[in-house]
């Protein structure tokens, strides 16, 4: 096992208001598999993510419960530890790319910066290595590129430049939040076989976050259900699809088939 998330809790604080966000989540992860986190908008699928990562800001949030990477409890590492862990060994890919830039320098700075923090790499080893990166991700004239500011390319263009990085960077376990949202249709089926090849050839452990059975059908192995901040249900990827119990569960599939019919009448 990889990870190990044991009655993780949250709260806001807000003022005198204290508002509970997650409730008693409990998951392990195991080496070389995919956990796929399934909720809609709004059920906690992120929030989990971030706490585990050390994003949430200990001024407004309270995080309670454990969290096992490997042997290590993550929420108690401090703070140079933690940075240490989250840069190399476990890797987000968030949501919005356009957060995990920043707008002032070229992308060929960050990533570059990025590579030689992590990776006991040359300068021009970690140039050579942006440009197998980018190659990679489907993205075309990957010089011109890195040579970009963020602003100059699309939501699209950042996360597939995103997914590039975390996977030249080969962490043991990867926590992707709906990494498929901002790019299109052809190009999402190129991401997740990129994700696929990635477990296939490193045996890189994931955690995948999205809100379509869809993308969770292709990659991942077990899933948890969320609603309202709380696991409603956990299984494998078929029984989940095949056997739903809770009545919300069974709601989120026969949506998703919905979905897929009203798509095949249109383009039929
Ligand atoms: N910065 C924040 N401060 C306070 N509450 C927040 C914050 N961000 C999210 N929440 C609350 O936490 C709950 C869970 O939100 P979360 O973002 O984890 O949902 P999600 O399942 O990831 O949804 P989405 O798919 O839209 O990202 C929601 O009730 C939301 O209002």
């Amino acid at each position: 096992m990889i990870l190990n998330v044991k009655n993780l809790n949250l709260h806001h604080k807000d003022g005198k208001e204290i508002k509970p966000i997650l409730h008693d989540i409990s998951f392990n992860v195991k080496k070389n598999s995919c956990l796929g986190i399934l909720g809609e908008s709004g059920s906690g699928k992120s929030m989990t993510c971030k706490s585990l990562m050390g994003l949430l800001d200990k001024k407004s949030f309270n995080i309670g419960g454990e969290v096992y990477f490997k042997d290590e409890d993550i929420l108690r590492l401090d703070e140079n530890e933690g940075r240490r862990l989250r840069g190399k060994a476990i890797c987000m890919i968030l949501q919005n790319p356009m957060t995990a830039f920043n707008p002032l320098y070229t992308i060929e700075n960050q990533v570059i910066e990025t590579f030689l923090e992590h990776l006991d790499i040359t300068k021009i080893k970690a140039k050579e290595l942006a440009v197998i990166a980018l190659e990679k991700m489907n993205l075309k004239n990957p010089t011109e590129i890195l040579n970009k500011y963020p602003h100059e390319l699309s939501g699209g263009m950042l996360q597939r430049i995103m997914i590039g990085i975390t996977i030249a960077l080969e962490p043991e376990l990867i926590i992707a939040d709906e990494p498929t949202t901002a790019i299109d249709c052809l190009n999402q089926i190129e991401v997740i076989k990129e994700f696929k090849e990635l477990r296939k050839k490193l045996k890189t452990s994931m955690i995948f976050i999205t809100h379509d059975l869809g993308v969770l059908a292709q990659i991942a192995d077990e899933v948890v259900v969320m609603d309202k901040g709380r696991i409603i249900e956990e299984g494998t990827i078929n029984k989940i699809i095949n056997e739903p119990k809770h009545e919300h569960t069974k709601y989120l599939i026969n949506t998703r088939l919905k979905l897929i019919k009203k798509f095949q009448e249109v383009v039929s």
